[in-house]
C-alpha cells in the first residue's frame, strides 16, 4: 500500500549548525495505521513531525507526501492571545471558513457539543483538546498529526482522548500519526510504534518494542511489565512494517524476533 507520507535518510541539524537533531531516519505511515513516536525530552520526535509536514528545512535526504494529501494537524502548543477573545465557533472557522452545520458535527464527534458559543479561554484543558482535535477532522483529513495531544490532560482524560482518536480512526479511516509521552495508554492504542533518540532506535508492535533492548534503555527495564498489563487486542489483521533498527544502534540483532 502506498504510504501517505515517507522518508528517506531524514537528517536535520540544529538550526545553523551541523549538529544532527535527526539522522538518517526512515520512516513511513500508510492509510488507517496509528503510528505512535516516542522517545525521551529533546530526541527530535516534534522535529521528526515538523519535517514530515514539511515545516521544517532538511539537511539530508527526502520525504514524500501522497498527492493529494489532507492533513489535520494538532500541534504541540497553540499559542492563545487572551487578549483577543474568540469563541470556539470562531476558532473552529480559522484558517477555513465552515458552516455552523459543519463546526456543530465535528464538535459532536469530538465528544464537546454545544460548546461552539464558549470562550477559548474558559474550556478545560480536555475540552480544548477536543476542540483542536475537532478543527483538525474538518480538513477532512487522510491523516491525523498530532503531537503529545495529551499534555496536562489526568489520566482518565487521556484514556478517554486515546478511545476517541481509535474511533475517529475507526469512523473516518484516517491514519493517525502522534507523539507522546503517555507511554503505556499509547502502546495500547498503536498498531506501530517508534523509538526515537536522534535516531530510529527500535520500531514495531507496540509489544516488540517493549521488549526491545533499546527501548528498555531508554525507558527503564520496569517498563516491560507494565506495558504487557495494557497490550492492545486487535481483532483485525495490519500490514505491519517488521522492526527496523536505525543506524548506530550498535548492537546485533540477527536473532531478534520481529514484531
Ligand atoms: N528552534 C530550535 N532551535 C534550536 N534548537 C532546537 C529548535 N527546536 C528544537 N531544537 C532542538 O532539537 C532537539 C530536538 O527537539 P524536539 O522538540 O524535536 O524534541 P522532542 O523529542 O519533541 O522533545 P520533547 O519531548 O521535549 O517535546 C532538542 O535538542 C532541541 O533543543
Amino acid at each position: 500500500m502506498t504510504p501517505l507520507i515517507e522518508s528517506r535518510a531524514l537528517t536535520i541539524h540544529r538550526p545553523g549548525t551541523t549538529e544532527p537533531v535527526l539522522a538518517q531516519v526512515d520512516f513511513r505511515i500508510r492509510p488507517a495505521e496509528i503510528v505512535t513516536v516516542v522517545g525521551p525530552n529533546g530526541s527530535g520526535k516534534s522535529s521528526l513531525i515538523r519535517a514530515l509536514l514539511g515545516h521544517m528545512p532538511l539537511a539530508s535526504g527526502a520525504v514524500t507526501r501522497r498527492q493529494g494529501l489532507r492533513i489535520g494537524y494538532v500541534p504541540q502548543r497553540v499559542q492563545l492571545d487572551t487578549a483577543i477573545p474568540m469563541t470556539v465557533r470562531r476558532f473552529l472557522s480559522l484558517p477555513v471558513r465552515v458552516s455552523d452545520v459543519q463546526a456543530e458535527d465535528a464538535l459532536v464527534r469530538t465528544g464537546v457539543p454545544g460548546l461552539g458559543a464558549r470562550q477559548l479561554t474558559q474550556l478545560s484543558g480536555g475540552q480544548f483538546q477536543r476542540v483542536l482535535l475537532a478543527r483538525a477532522l474538518l480538513a477532512d483529513p487522510h491523516l491525523l498529526v498530532l503531537d503529545e495531544p495529551t499534555q496536562g490532560l489526568d489520566q482518565p482524560g487521556i484514556v478517554a482522548f486515546y478511545q476517541l482518536i481509535e474511533e475517529v480512526r475507526r469512523q473516518t479511516g484516517a491514519a493517525v500519526l502522534m507523539v507522546s509521552h503517555d507511554l503505556l495508554v499509547v502502546m495500547r492504542s498503536s498498531d506501530r510504534v517508534v523509538c526515537l533518540n536522534g535516531h530510529v532506535c527500535c520500531e514495531g508492535t507496540p509489544q516488540h518494542v517493549s521488549t526491545a533492548p533499546e527501548y528498555r534503555a531508554l525507558f527503564g527495564a520496569g517498563a516491560e511489565g507494565t506495558l504487557a498489563l495494557y497490550q492492545h487486542r486487535h481483532d483485525h489483521d495490519h500490514d505491519l512494517t517488521p522492526h527496523v533498527h536505525g543506524p548506530g544502534c550498535g548492537h546485533d540483532h540477527a536473532d531478534r524476533a520481529q514484531g
